[in-house]
């Protein structure tokens, strides 16, 4: 892998629009992340061309970032693009893989250097960047539950807000089997992502999206779709809906069209809220998380340091206990020598007394030591 391609990939600017001081994101502020996931053939590559022509358009600053190493032909200049670093034929024929693996393992490739793209992404500018497009693989699973998607996708999370754009492909979920088939995974990446979600119904230029709207606020209306159908799959499709209504429930949703381009200005509003939402709720998830961690960490250091005592003053004790036994025991020979039983004894007792005194200041010497994490435990 060229470590140094996302870097030179950068250079490549074609994806960049022109300045603007109207800034949706405010001139200071991060740019919005919005990681593109949907079907193979939803659209999701199509779709940012179009956003990419309406940034242009709208004088908005953005940047793309292809993540999908299979894709033959970008109908866009990404300003980052995997294919750049990685190829994921070679990746086949150098670890025996079909092509799954390949792009799988190409992705995992990708991701170990992602920390380079980041530092790309926050890269001052001026004007700063108030959008970041990622076009991620078809094969949906590769992404949202690899490995490599999930570091990709805390990365990011964790330094910019980010956003899931979910791609539906409309005419194909006027089937309400499908269409229940789409939702249930795009409440698993929800679950599995704990970011917000947009929905976006493409191709409404050949399906209108509002028979799904009408399925997702009403119960009623899904059910009498399913109507005819009296299938196991068709039950368990009507249970399911049930249990949605939750998710279905002030889920954002817009009706696009990556070929005519109907919908962009719907889907920058939802994208500001969206932010709103992972400002409000995702963040204090994510600085708790961090609290956690960090407290979990000081548990482990002051275990450690707890034993690391425990270990001196064993050594020492014995060190110092087996120096007052030896003294102890010349006592008592020279008091034999001397034939006094009772000066025998009042040695003996010299020597324990001795013995005492040694371990007392064993403990203090320890508690010296390790004054700082005394007075932490004491404070806990
Ligand atoms: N009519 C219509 N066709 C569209 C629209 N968006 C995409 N398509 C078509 O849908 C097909 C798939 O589009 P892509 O953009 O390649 O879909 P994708 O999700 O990136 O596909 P993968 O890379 O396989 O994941 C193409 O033939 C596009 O021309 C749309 O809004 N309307």
């Amino acid at each position: 892998m060229d470590a140094a391609a996302p870097m030179e990939a950068e250079q490549r600017t074609a994806g960049q629009a022109s300045t603007s001081s109207s800034t949706a994101a405010g001139p200071s502020a991060k740019p919005i992340v919005v990681l593109v996931i949907g079907m193979a053939g939803s659209g999701k590559t199509t779709l940012i061309q179009r956003v990419n022509s309406h940034m242009h358009q709208q004088k908005l600053n953005g940047y793309i970032i292809n993540l999908d190493p299979a894709v033959s032909h970008l109908p866009y200049g990404a300003n980052i693009d995997i294919r750049d670093t990685v190829n994921y034929k070679n990746v086949m024929k150098q670890y025996g893989l079909g092509p799954n693996g390949g792009i799988l393992t190409a992705c995992n490739l990708f991701a170990t250097r992602f920390d380079q793209v980041i530092q790309l992404v926050e890269k001052p500018r001026d004007p700063p960047l108030q959008y970041v497009f990622a076009d991620t693989p078809g094969q949906i699973e590769i992404f949202t539950w690899s490995a490599s998607g999930q570091l990709v996708t805390d990365l990011f999370a964790s330094s910019m807000p980010t956003v899931v754009m979910y791609v539906i492909d409309t005419p194909r979920c006027t089937a309400p089997q499908t269409f229940m088939s789409n939702m249930l995974q795009a409440v698993s990446i929800l679950y599995k992502t704990k970011l917000p979600m947009l929905l976006a119904f493409n191709k409404v230029d050949v399906s209108r999206h509002e028979f799904a709207l009408e399925w997702m606020a009403d119960f009623e209306a899904y059910s009498a779709a399913l109507e005819a159908d009296a299938s196991y799959a068709a039950t368990l499709s009507r249970s399911l809906s049930l249990v949605l209504e939750e998710f279905y429930d002030g889920m954002r949703c817009v009706g696009l069209s990556a070929l005519t381009g109907e919908g962009m200005d719907e889907l920058f509003k939802a994208l500001g809220e969206c932010v709103q939402e992972y400002q409000q709720f995702y963040v204090p998830e994510l600085q708790a998380k961090q609290q956690r961690k960090e407290a979990l960490e000081q548990k482990r250091r002051e275990k450690e340091m707890a034993k690391l005592r425990a270990d001196m003053a064993g050594k020492a004790s014995l060190q110092e206990g087996g120096n007052a036994a030896g003294a102890a025991a010349a006592g008592v020979a020279g008091a034999a020598g001397r034939a006094a039983a009772g000066v025998q004894q009042e040695q003996l007792q010299q020597g324990l007394q001795e013995d005492e005194d040694a371990e007392e200041s064993v403990d203090l010497n320890l508690s010296d030591d390790s004054i700082g994490s005394d007075t932490y435990e004491q404070e806990q």
